[in-house]
């Protein structure tokens, strides 16, 4: 059982994840003096978000050059082609296949 379907079965709700990822140089640091808070910031973290938010719901969705790196890594990465990411234009992107992907007769 993943740890997803154990929080699902323990709260009674029907949780699901969508994922994103991208690498790159980021600005990080405290700010605020009442409640101080640990933050990154930059082009980096934005196109992450993207990743998320255009992504699919169920899988890991990242940019070509992160893909690049997961597959040098022995990741298995399925090209998701051409996609549209708000504020960037269209760039390509890949799904990083898990054991927890949806199977093709899923919907
Ligand atoms: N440190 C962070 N943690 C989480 N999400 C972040 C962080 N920094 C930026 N984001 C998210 O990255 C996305 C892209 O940022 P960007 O500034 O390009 O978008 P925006 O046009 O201001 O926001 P919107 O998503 O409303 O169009 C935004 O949705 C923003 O909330």
């Amino acid at each position: 059982m993943t740890i997803l379907d154990q929080i699902n079965k323990e709260s009674f709700q029907r949780f699901k994840l969508r994922v994103g990822l991208n690498h790159g140089a980021v600005i990080a640091g405290v700010v605020g003096a009442q409640k101080p808070q640990y933050d990154i910031w930059g082009n980096t973290v934005n196109v992450a978000s993207r990743m998320d938010s255009c992504g699919v719901m169920g899988r890991m969705q990242v940019t070509e050059d992160t893909a690049k790196i997961l597959m040098k890594a022995g990741y298995e990465c399925e090209c998701r082609g051409p996609t549209f990411v708000k504020g960037k234009g269209t760039l390509t992107t890949y799904f990083v296949r898990t054991p927890f992907d949806p199977r093709p007769d899923d919907k």
